[in-house]
């Protein structure tokens, strides 16, 4: 079997980075590697990863493995820097569930944290996967289902003997509540609302804390989730009674929970483990402020070769210069040069989401489904549009940031950029919804010609050089002009039509008021 390199170190140009940060392990030193090459690997994981599809492991989820399995496991904390689609999510999904595989007692043991509900549900639905074939249970706390629906999946209630009843005061101690899941996938909003209202609901054995898109976690702070998951699973012996902080809720007198010290259950006769920290993203921070939130125990950095924004191998960048007033008709060109193939197209912002998708549906029928996804609609209807776009009934989706980050759809095979991405990172999320698990992609970016020069400078921050400009048919732009300009005339309509409702609505909810 070929031996990998345990850390190799990489030479990077002195820059204002934590000292952890700068002998990182170089994920590109390492090769896919087949499940049965891997040391250590439960029988029953590699026969559900094998059943679904997965033969081999990928190099950031070979290097994760060689640095947390075998003697001395997860003895740091990990931090993930690594090209949007390369699999990070089994990066941490596997070895978590490998370690966890040994557990007697059902607990919370692994929290994972995404931003947005629809990347808990498909984070979810990797360790779901895996994790039963060594008969754990994964559980989601999103919002989804109501609170108390939410509640009955993660919380246990003590089966009824016959004769036997149990009070069902929640302040009395006499019932015993467990965890009905070993792993919780969950967005902060609703961690927070478990954590502090939910009898039963406790961190108290947690032993990894998985802070998914760490960059934009990180940005927000969502209820102050994160010092307060920190709090909960402190197990420093000064921090004993200090970490409840005075700030906290009083219902978080709940969880004063200690984490006990020396033997647990279901680790037979081990200390009880520490908890251990991962944390990943395609552009990791290295602002040591924001890093210092996370409170890293001794962090192993594995990290893609030496760029510190890394595009996947196999993403064609190419820019698209046209006139400001005429951007839909070359969009409209592009699609139809593309055929059918699916797109993702990137807005600004929610209104020129809607504005834009809107538009494209007066152009008639261009022989391909256009669908909207934005913060702004119902989490049902974005999930019929992603669940669409999925199975193939939809080609087209128009998108806000809302599907920038992680979102992960097979076959989607271009990025179309419609307003210039403000930010480097910005552009490598969304270009990175396609050429994801080592295939072909291309994104492309609409400019004006004012904008080319800002553009670049944008690019040369990852390190990217070439863009060529991609061109379409002048006569395909020509020719729609004329159902363009009805195309406006309606969008003018719907405008003024779906102004006129919200002013109603806000007429009729405001007289509702002052009744
Ligand atoms: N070992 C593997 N073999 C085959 N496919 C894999 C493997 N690991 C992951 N994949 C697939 O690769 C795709 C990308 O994985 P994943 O979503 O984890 O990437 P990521 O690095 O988290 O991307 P992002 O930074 O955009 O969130 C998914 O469709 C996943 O199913």
């Amino acid at each position: 079997m070929e031996e990998e390199p345990k850390a190799q170190k990489i030479s990077r140009k002195k820059v204002a980075v934590l000292p952890w940060m700068r002998n990182p392990v170089d994920v590109s030193l390492f090769n896919k590697r087949p499940l049965a090459q891997l040391p250590f690997l439960h029988p029953r994981l590699e026969a559900a990863l094998c059943s679904s599809g997965i033969d081999s492991l990928f190099p950031v989820q070979v290097a994760v493995w060689q640095e947390t399995m075998g003697p001395g496991s997860f003895e740091r904390d990990i931090c993930v820097n690594s090209p949007t689609g390369s699999g990070k999510t089994l990066a941490y999904a596997l070895p978590i569930v490998q370690i966890l595989s040994t557990r007697a007692v059902k607990c919370l043991r692994a929290l994972v944290v995404l931003p947005t509900r629809d990347l808990a549900l498909q984070v979810r639905d990797v360790f779901a996967t895996i994790a039963p074939a060594v008969g754990l249970s994964v559980g989601l706390a999103v919002g989804q289902s109501s609170i108390a629906d939410e509640i009955s999946m993660l919380i246990e209630r003590p089966k009824l003997e016959a004769g036997i009843c149990y009070d069902p005061d929640p302040e009395s101690h006499s019932v015993e509540l467990q965890s009905a899941v070993d792993i919780l996938v969950a967005t902060p909003g609703r961690l927070m609302d478990h954590i502090n209202n939910t009898k039963g609901f406790t961190l108290e054995h947690l032993r990894f804390l998985v802070v998914d898109e760490t960059d934009r976690l990180l940005r927000e702070s969502y209820q102050s989730w994160l010092p307060t998951v920190l709090q909960c699973t402190s197990s420093s012996v000064d921090g004993l009674f200090s970490y409840v902080s005075p700030s906290l809720p009083s219902s978080f007198g709940s969880l004063k929970t200690i984490r006990r010290l020396g033997v647990e259950r279901g680790f037979k006769s081990k200390p009880y483990p520490r908890l251990v920290k991962m944390v990943l993203s395609a552009t990791l921070t290295q602002d040591p402020s924001k890093l210092a939130q996370l409170d890293l125990h001794h962090p192993l950095f594995l990290t893609t070769g030496k760029i510190r924004y890394q595009l996947p191998e196999h993403l064609e960048s190419f820019k698209l210069i046209c006139e400001p007033k005429l951007k839909p008709l070359y969009l409209v060109a592009l699609l139809q040069s593309l055929q059918g193939e699916k797109c993702i197209v990137f807005t600004s912002s929610v209104e020129s989401t809607h504005r834009l998708c809107t538009l494209l549906k007066f152009f008639g029928d261009l022989g391909i489904k256009i669908k909207e996804y934005s913060g702004h609609q119902h989490q049902t209807l974005r999930s019929k549009t992603l669940r669409g776009f999925r199975e193939g009934g939809v080609q087209v989706v128009v998108s806000s940031d809302a599907m920038t980050r992680g979102m992960d759809v097979e076959g989607v095979k271009n990025v179309i950029n419609y307003d210039k991405p403000p930010y480097i990172k910005t552009y490598i999320h969304r270009a990175g919804r396609t050429a994801r698990a080592g295939n072909c992609g291309r994104c492309f970016t609409l400019l004006d010609e004012d904008e080319v020069k800002q553009f670049k400078k944008l690019l040369k921050k990852a390190d990217i050089d070439s863009c060529p400009t991609y061109t379409v048919p002048l006569d395909s732009v020509q020719s729609l002009r004329s159902t363009y300009n009805d195309a406006l005339e309606k969008l003018k309509e719907s405008v003024e039509m779906e102004t006129f409702k919200k002013q109603k609505i806000g007429f009729k909810s405001s007289s509702k008021r002052k009744r």
